[in-house]
């Protein structure tokens, strides 16, 4: 089959969702979206991707569906929906065809391992690691501040040898690039999210507690100091269970996000509307993990217990 014979379905389009599906259209692939509350805004309207990188892309018409089973059997399922979305095994199993590849694209830790039981055995699923800064401005309108790189592991599912899980890999990786999606491979999924946690498990909480974007959360030195605490304490519990994390990788991350616009994470816009933030995927499992291996965490656990009383607050006054 060739590439522009491949179907690609979008579970979920927000931010992560609208974005990489509309460079694949753009990139001249067969994209069909699954949408919830932005589906009518999207089908008369298009979705609009506004960067400070790029030019802007709009695309529309956009082959939107409100139903998975309303949409063409796909070939890759990009999931863009959250770890805190229900129902995903049911979703993907009726969109993706039976040997479908499913690429998770969330953040945190095991996310492929709740999925995998959900998902027909002759599916193939991949971890799909985002290093992009985006959010929703407004429905079908997506802000592009930087970045865009997407890291490729293979979880599981029925290529068994290395050889044909590389094979597959390369064949995500191909279809990402024909999208101008820039892309790498991983020989697995778990060092990867744990790498990428260090990062979002300070900065996604603290910028929700404090209400406030990166450029001020590097700049203030009491900030800085709980954000490296935390950092510690994720990069002691990888460690502790035998994940690589790189010396210096604090330093890099601070640099990073100095050149960064000012960037407010994800979860910070899933409190600002009052949605279920991703508490389980982000501290919940590292907790857990970590104290499988004799690990505390006090200020992560101190970060979820706040962000837990939050939640609770404006969930209960829905
Ligand atoms: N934003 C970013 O820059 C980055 C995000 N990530 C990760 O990517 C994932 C997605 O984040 P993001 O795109 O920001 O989140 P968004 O909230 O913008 O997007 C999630 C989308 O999934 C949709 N959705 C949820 N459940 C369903 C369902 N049952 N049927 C159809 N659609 C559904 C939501 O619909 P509705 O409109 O109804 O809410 C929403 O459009 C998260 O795990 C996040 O941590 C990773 C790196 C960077
Ligand atoms: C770490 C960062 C900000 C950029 O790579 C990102 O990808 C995220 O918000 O999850």
């Amino acid at each position: 089959m060739s590439q522009s014979d491949l179907k690609i379905g979008i579970i979920g389009t927000g931010a992560i969702g609208g974005f990489y599906g509309a460079m694949l259209v753009n990139g001249g692939n067969d994209v069909h979206f699954l949408l919830r509350s932005e589906y009518q805004a999207v089908k008369e309207k298009g979705i609009t991707i506004n960067s400070l990188v790029n030019p802007e892309l709009h695309i529309h018409p956009v082959q939107a569906y409100q139903d998975a089973a309303d949409m063409p059997k796909c070939d890759w399922l990009l999931v863009g929906a959250k770890s805190t979305a229900d129902n995903l095994g049911d979703i993907i199993a009726a969109a993706g065809k039976p040997d479908a590849k499913v690429v998770l694209l969330q953040n945190g830790l095991n996310n492929e391992d709740h999925l995998r039981p959900l998902l027909p055995d002759s599916m193939h699923l991949i971890g799909g690691l985002c290093y992009v800064c985006l959010f929703r401005e407004g429905p079908g309108l997506v802000k592009h501040q930087s970045n865009g790189m997407i890291d490729l592991g293979y979880h599981s599912g029925p290529a068994v040898s290395k050889e044909e899980q590389q094979a597959l890999l390369k064949e995500g990786a191909a279809l990402l690039e024909s999208g101008n999606i820039p892309t790498r491979l991983l020989p697995g999924v778990d060092e990867a999210r744990w790498q990428k946690l260090v990062w979002n498990a300070p900065f996604n909480g603290i910028s929700v507690v404090l209400n406030a974007g990166t450029q001020e959360l590097v700049g203030n030195p009491a900030s800085r100091k709980l954000i490296t605490e935390m950092m510690e304490e994720v990069i002691a519990a990888a460690r502790a269970r035998g994940i690589d994390i790189p010396d210096g990788v604090i330093g890099y991350m601070f640099k990073g996000t100095e050149i960064m616009p000012d960037y407010y994470p994800s979860m910070y816009h899933d409190w600002l509307h009052k949605r279920p933030m991703e508490l389980d995927a982000l501290y919940g499992e590292l907790l857990r993990l970590g104290r499988e291996v004799g690990c505390s965490l006090p200020k992560i656990e101190a970060m979820l217990d706040q962000l837990k009383f939050l939640q609770a607050r404006y969930l209960s006054n829905q």
